[in-house]
C-alpha cells in the first residue's frame, strides 16, 4: 500500500511570449504551482495549480494555492493510501472549502501517481481515450487589432489554430465590436471567431454586445456578464442566436446543475481546476451532456502539467463539440516539460506514456522557480 509520504509545492514564474491583455489584467508572466507527491514505494505524482492574473480572475492566486496545499491539505493527507483518490478528494473538500485549483493540483498528482504505478495513462483510468487529437483555439489578446490580425494569419498559415478566441470587455462595447469585426473580416471564413468578456459587461451592455457580435458573424460569446447572474445569463441565451458559454459561473457540479436546470447557457467551458479536480470536471461534463449542453475544454492557462491533465480527461469524453483551448504552454516563452506537448494540424495531441504522459525539465524549473528569481509576478491591473 503506497502511502503519501510528502507533498511538495514549488512556485514557478514563466514569462509570456507577449503581454496577454484580458478585461481584468495584463499578464507578462504566468505563475504556476507545481505539486510533487512522493509515495512510500518511491513513486512520484505530478500536479499543477494555476490561476490567471494574480487574484483578478478569481479568488485563488498562485500564492494562496501554495498556502492552501502546504498548510491545510498536505497535513490531512499525510500517510493516506495513495491509491485512494476518492477518499483523498473527500478529505480535501471537507478540510478546505472553496480553493478548487489547489484541490485539483493535488488530485492531479494523485492520478498521475496511481496511473504510473499501474503503468497506464490517466485517460485509461477514466475509461480510455476516444480521441488523441483535439481542435485547439488560440487566444488573440495582444491588445492591438493589427497585431492580432498578423498573429491570426500566422496561426492559419502554419496550421496551428483555426479557432480564435478574442479577449474583450476592457474597452467600450462599440470599440470592442469594431475590433472583433476587423479580425473577422481579415480571416474571413477560414476560422471560427469567438469572444470572452470575462464578466466585464453589465446586462444592458451585453444586450448591445451580443446583437453586434451576432451581426458580424461571431460564433460564441463566453461569460459576458457576472458569474453570479445566472438568470440574466439565461435571458441572453434565450434572446440571441449566438451561442452563450458559461465559464466563471461554473465552479463545480453544483453550479453546473443549476445552470443546466435553467438552461442558462448553450455551452459549458469545463475547466478541471475550476471544477475542483478531474473527477469533478468529469461530473460537470456529464451534467452538460445529460442536459444537451455543448462542451468545450477550458484552460486556466496552465503550463504543460496542468494542460496534460486536462488532455487526459477530455480525450475520454464522447463529445467535445466546441473543441478545446488547451494552448497554455504556447503562451509561455519556455516549456516546463522534457518533451513539449505537440500542437499540429489545428489540434493538440494527447501525450502518451504512463500517468499524465509528461515529465518536468529540471533545468527550467531550477531557473524559473520563484525562490531563485525575486521580483515577479508581472501583472498589470487596468486603470
Ligand atoms: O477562459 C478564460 O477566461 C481564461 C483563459 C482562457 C484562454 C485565455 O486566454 O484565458
Ligand atoms: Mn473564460
Amino acid at each position: 500500500m503506497p502511502k503519501i509520504d510528502r507533498i511538495e509545492t514549488t512556485l514557478v514564474d514563466l514569462p509570456t511570449i507577449r503581454g496577454h491583455v484580458l478585461s481584468m489584467a495584463t499578464m507578462m508572466v504566468q505563475s504556476i504551482v507545481l505539486v510533487e507527491i512522493r509515495f512510500s514505494d518511491g513513486s512520484v505524482g505530478l500536479g499543477e495549480g494555476t490561476a490567471i492574473g494574480g487574484m483578478s480572475y478569481g479568488a485563488e492566486s498562485p500564492e494562496s494555492i501554495k498556502v492552501a496545499i502546504d498548510t491545510y491539505i498536505a497535513p490531512v493527507l499525510d500517510g493516506l493510501d495513495g491509491d485512494r483518490i476518492n477518499t483523498a478528494a473527500d478529505i480535501m473538500s471537507r478540510a478546505v472549502k472553496g480553493n478548487p485549483i489547489a484541490r485539483c493540483a493535488v488530485e492531479t498528482a494523485l492520478w498521475d501517481g496511481l496511473a504510473r504505478r499501474l503503468g497506464v495513462s490517466v485517460a485509461h483510468l477514466f475509461g480510455g481515450p476516444v480521441r488523441t487529437a483535439m481542435p485547439v483555439a488560440w487566444t488573440l489578446a495582444s491588445g492591438n487589432s493589427e497585431t492580432d490580425i498578423l498573429e491570426a494569419r500566422e496561426m492559419l498559415e502554419t496550421r496551428r489554430h483555426d479557432i480564435f478566441k478574442l479577449k474583450i470587455g476592457k474597452r467600450p462595447v462599440r470599440e470592442d465590436i469594431a475590433h472583433v469585426a476587423a479580425i473577422r473580416d481579415a480571416v474571413g471564413d477560414r476560422a471560427s471567431i469567438r469572444v470572452d468578456v470575462n464578466q466585464a459587461w453589465s446586462l444592458d451592455e451585453a444586450r448591445w454586445g451580443l446583437r453586434g457580435l451576432q451581426e458580424i458573424g461571431v460564433d460564441l460569446v463566453e461569460q459576458p456578464i457576472g458569474a453570479r447572474h445566472m438568470r440574466q445569463l439565461k435571458s441572453l441565451t434565450d434572446g440571441y442566436e449566438i451561442a452563450v458559454m458559461a465559464d466563471e459561473a461554473l465552479q463545480g457540479p453544483e453550479d453546473a446543475m443549476a445552470c443546466a436546470t435553467d438552461r442558462a447557457a448553450d455551452v459549458f467551458a469545463v475547466k478541471i481546476a475550476q471544477s475542483g479536480g478531474l473527477k469533478k470536471g468529469a461530473e460537470v461534463a456529464a451534467i452538460a451532456r445529460a442536459a444537451g449542453i455543448g462542451l468545450y475544454a477550458g484552460t486556466m492557462l496552465e503550463a504543460g502539467v496542468g494542460t496534460a491533465a486536462a488532455l487526459q480527461l477530455f480525450s475520454t469524453l464522447p463529445s467535445l463539440a466546441w473543441g478545446t483551448e488547451l494552448f497554455g504552454p504556447l503562451l509561455m516563452k519556455v516549456d516546463l516539460l522534457e518533451r513539449p506537448i505537440r500542437y499540429a494540424d489545428f489540434a493538440v495531441h494527447l501525450p502518451d506514456g504512463p500517468g499524465l504522459g509528461v515529465t518536468l525539465n529540471p533545468d527550467v524549473v531550477a531557473q524559473y522557480r520563484r525562490d531563485r528569481q525575486p521580483g515577479v509576478p508581472g501583472i498589470a491591473l487596468p486603470g
